[in-house]
């Protein structure tokens, strides 16, 4: 029987990263797939639901749906509607289309966390990371929303710093065309650098024990989800008794406690002096920094607590943007006909901001408000800043939002997300999904719909959203990636300017992507988070 994680010894990290995913996101659609325990909860008793009969020979839909998803499941639609019964992944699913889609998202009894448990029985686990836990916020939604998004400006400088160190390093001058065989590996340093320094500060992420474990700490998380037979009593039993003493992320969460300790008294000691001679502390802009300044809001317990808790978020966010940012190469390498035309937008976009600030430069000068171009060194209009890629600039880049939604349109999983009622919910069209039973989001009949999508929703179009209010960010009924409603990711905001600054930086230094062996190319463009195609990228400097 197949667990989430591979038993062998070696370990193979596209293996592992099935199995991890979920913690992210609709990721959850990895874990289910790899999922071969027992099923537990069957078809709602809805017997107006119908269930999708199988084809001769076939025990479960598995085949057929393996074979064409999106034969598969708009054949389903067509026949039956938008509510259907399946059996995929020796699981029971009804499967919910269209725009009954909403009623999932917007009912808090229908819960993802429940079906993810259900699955890879991690709560025991997660709630032996943190000290401090709340059944419904495992990773605190809240932290993100406060303290993170509305700073990312602030943010951007550091993060493209960090991004463009890592792809220096790790792609460098690519004069010849240079063969990178695992690019994933590329982009997961990338991220790992740029989470560091958001979540924990540059001093923290300067420190290379930290961004490997950022990298790593998801593989391990992996291990631990790795087991058979995850539904049974004992299993909990034991992953409760075994993790809660022995969990195997405890040696990541003592790296972030070494390194944070010293940070975090030199801050004490620099706010303790400020205050001592009555100036302003500048607290420093950090997620640790930011749960510490809130330690008794969020109810923390000590140090070790809170580096639980940014565990937690790093678990979520580094191999789900470092996958989505590979993936993002090979669609770059597969119409490359749009990389000049996204590289052309960044040039101009650049020297109309220098513009701009050159014409308020002479204003400023002009009216006497400073006195000399001098001046201007050090300030909010330096002219060694005017080619930054600056969040205001990185707005101005609206081909290359399109792209990276159309990106995540195109490629996101058919079906995902599954959540499991937790009490008989009856749907606006009369259907009942009864206690127990797991809803899957059909997100096929919303991303590949035409009416959807206004046409060709089966194509690659670069440039879909452009002119059309519709930013990479935003969560609704036609864009299912970062799911919907309260629980919708809060960390896109995040995720969708780490992706734009990579692709800004890839598309100004390479001109060329190419696909190692291009008759990869169908499945380097429709991989399942976290199990990348097996075929490298090369990388042509641009002259
Ligand atoms: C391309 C990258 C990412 C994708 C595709 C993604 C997608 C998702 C999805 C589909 C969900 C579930 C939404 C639902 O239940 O309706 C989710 C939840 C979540 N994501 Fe992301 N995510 C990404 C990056 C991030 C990042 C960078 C962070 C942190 C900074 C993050 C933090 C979270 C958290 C904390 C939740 C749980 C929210 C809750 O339950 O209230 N994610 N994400």
């Amino acid at each position: 029987m197949l667990g989430l994680v591979s038993t062998s010894t070696t370990t193979n990290p596209t293996d592992l990263l099935k199995a991890v995913l979920p913690i992210g996101i609709g990721l959850a659609s990895a874990a289910f797939l790899a999922h071969r325990a027992t099923n537990k909860g069957g078809f709602s008793r809805d017997k107006s639901i119908p269930i999708v009969p199988l084809r001769a020979g076939d025990k479960s839909h598995d085949a057929e749906y393996a074979e064409d998803q999106n034969k598969f499941l708009s054949k389903c639609v067509e026949n039956y509607g938008l509510v259907f019964n399946v059996m995929l992944w020796n699981q029971k699913f009804t499967v919910v289309s269209g725009s009954l889609i909403r009623e999932v998202f917007m009912n808090e009894q229908f819960s993802f966390i429940d079906a993810l448990e259900e699955v890879t029985g991690m709560k025991a686990f997660t709630d032996s990371i943190t000290k401090t836990s709340n059944d419904e916020n495992w990773i605190s939604h809240s932290a993100i929303r406060d303290n993170l998004s509305p700073f990312l400006p602030l943010y951007t400088p550091r993060i493209v710093e960090q991004l463009t160190l890592t792809i220096d390093r790790e792609l460098g001058d690519c004069k010849d065309g240079k063969l990178i065989e695992k690019p994933i590996n590329v982009f997961q340093e990338m991220v790992a650098a740029a989470m560091a320094t958001v979540f924990m500060g540059n001093d923290c992420a300067k420190d290379h024990r930290v961004r490997d474990s950022f990298i790593k700490c998801t593989y391990d998380f992996g291990e631990v989800l790795g087991r058979d037979n995850r539904l049974r009593f004992w299993h909990r039993f034991n992953t409760q008794a075994k993790y809660s003493v022995l969990n195997p992320l405890k040696k990541h969460i003592d790296i972030l406690v070494e390194v944070a300790t010293p940070v975090i008294l030199k801050r004490r000691q620099e706010e303790a002096e400020a205050n001592a001679k009555g100036e302003e502390y500048v607290r420093p802009l950090d997620m640790m920094q930011k749960l510490l300044d809130n330690f008794d809001k969020y109810g923390f317990v000590d140090i070790e607590d809170v580096c639980g808790h940014l565990l937690l978020l790093v678990l979520a966010s580094v191999h789900t943007t470092s996958d989505s940012a590979a993936n993002l190469c090979y669609y770059f390498a597969a119409f490359p006909e749009h990389v000049d035309v996204l590289y052309q937008e960044q040039c101009e976009a650049l020297s109309q901001i220098e513009q701009e600030r050159q014409t308020l430069r002479q204003s400023k000068l002009a009216s006497g408000e400073v006195k000399s171009e001098q001046d201007f060194v050090g300030s909010d209009l330096d002219p060694k800043n005017d080619r930054d890629l600056s969040a205001a600039m990185m707005k101005r880049l609206v081909k290359m939002d399109s792209f990276v939604r159309e990106v995540l349109r195109y490629r996101t999983e058919r079906l995902t997300l599954a959540h499991t009622a937790r009490e008989d919910i009856t749907l606006s069209n009369g259907m009942r999904i009864t206690k127990g039973s797991k809803a899957i989001i059909n997100n096929h009949s919303v991303h590949q719909s035409d009416e959807v999508q206004g046409g060709d929703a089966y194509e690659f179009r670069p440039w879909r959203f452009v002119g059309k209010a519709k930013a990479a960010t935003k969560a609704g009924n036609d864009f299912l990636v970062f799911g919907m409603g309260k629980h919708a990711c809060p960390g896109r905001f995040l995720a969708i300017q780490e992706l734009k600054t990579v692709g800004a930086l890839l598309v100004s230094r390479y001109s060329k992507f190419e696909i190692q062996d291009p008759s990869k190319t169908k499945r380097g463009l429709m991989w399942r988070m976290g199990d990348p195609v097996d075929t490298g990228l090369i990388f042509t400097s641009r002259n």
